[in-house]
């Protein structure tokens, strides 16, 4: 039985425990720590896992999952550092943090394995993307696939593309969500009812994406296929095509790409 914990339990942390419990890990194998003492027993009386300190936690666990802001890290690497130990897989879930800097401020010859995850593993279907650090060996690597395909989807890239995926998959269900909350706010401009503007939307984003996932055809064919010869959809598609709805995507995955490798640089020696 391997244990886990995860360090910082806030959104990505809590996803990370119900996900692995749904996927059929008991609360025995899991823990957590959590600086407000309040959402520790609120997760607690939730999921049945334990809430320890970071000590506890590199004894009891083997894996240690940092899912705390990339700006509270240091509290973090300093509480690590004294406890951490060769038995102990370091899993960083930080947005922009490289596995160069838990190198420098952990022990010697600790494995590191960076991952960004996405907000899907809530309900089994998030996208994490790996990549080994310095120590992380190929078993290390195994060990964190095996873990997080209970909860979705894992891909493994090199590190260096790593702030570019946070930029597409990292924060990618925000920009769904966006343009769902925009296509129901169209249903109002419309006249709908907010109720039927939000099915009719949910369920066209949702056989959308079962479409892209099952079929395996291209986007563009299946754009096509709904786009008929003077027909509605080209008249909107000019007007998102007027509007720069393309460039404004590039323009804001570009965006944020920049703002992770800034969240890293912030933490160079
Ligand atoms: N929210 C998202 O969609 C995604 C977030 N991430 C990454 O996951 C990490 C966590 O993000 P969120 O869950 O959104 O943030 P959050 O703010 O919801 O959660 C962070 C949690 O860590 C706790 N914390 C902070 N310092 C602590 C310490 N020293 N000891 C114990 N607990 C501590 C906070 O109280 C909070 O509950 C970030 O580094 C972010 O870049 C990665 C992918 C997606
Ligand atoms: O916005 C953020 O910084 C985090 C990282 C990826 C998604 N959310």
């Amino acid at each position: 039985m391997t244990t886990i914990a995860v360090l910082g339990a806030g959104k990505i942390g809590e996803a990370l425990l119900s996900g692995l419990l749904s996927g059929g890990r008991s609360p025995d194998e899991l823990l957590f720590t959590e600086r407000y003492e309040g959402r520790a027993a609120e997760l607690t009386k939730q999921y049945g896992v334990r809430a320890v300190d970071v000590p506890t936690a590199a004894v009891e666990a083997e894996v240690l999952v940092v899912a705390v802001k990339p700006q509270d890290i240091d509290p973090v690497l300093a509480e690590l550092a004294p406890v951490v130990s060769d038995r102990n897989l370091v899993v960083s879930l930080c947005a922009g943090l490289p596995t160069s800097l838990y190198e420098r401020k952990l022990p010697d010859s600790i494995p590191v394995v960076r991952v960004m995850p996405n907000t899907p593993m809530l309900v089994g279907q998030a996208m994490s993307v790996i990549s080994a650090g310095k120590h992380a060996k190929q078993q290390h690597l195994e060990l964190v696939e095996e873990l997080l395909s209970t909860v979705g989807e894992v891909i493994r890239v090199p590190e260096a593309q790593q702030d570019a995926v946070t930029a597409l998959s990292g924060s990618g269900p925000a920009y769904f969500f966006y343009l769902v909350e925009a296509m129901i706010d169209a249903g109002i401009l419309l006249g709908i009812p907010r109720n039927v503007a939000e099915k009719l939307i949910i369920q066209s984003a949702v056989g959308a994406a079962t479409m892209l996932a099952e079929t395996g055809t291209h986007p563009v064919i299946l754009r096509e296929a709904v786009t008929s010869p003077a027909g509605t959809t080209i008249m909107a598609i000019r007007e998102l095509e007027r509007h720069g709805v393309r460039a404004a995507l590039l323009a804001a995955i570009e965006a944020a790409r920049d703002r992770s490798q800034e969240l890293g640089k912030a933490h160079e020696g």
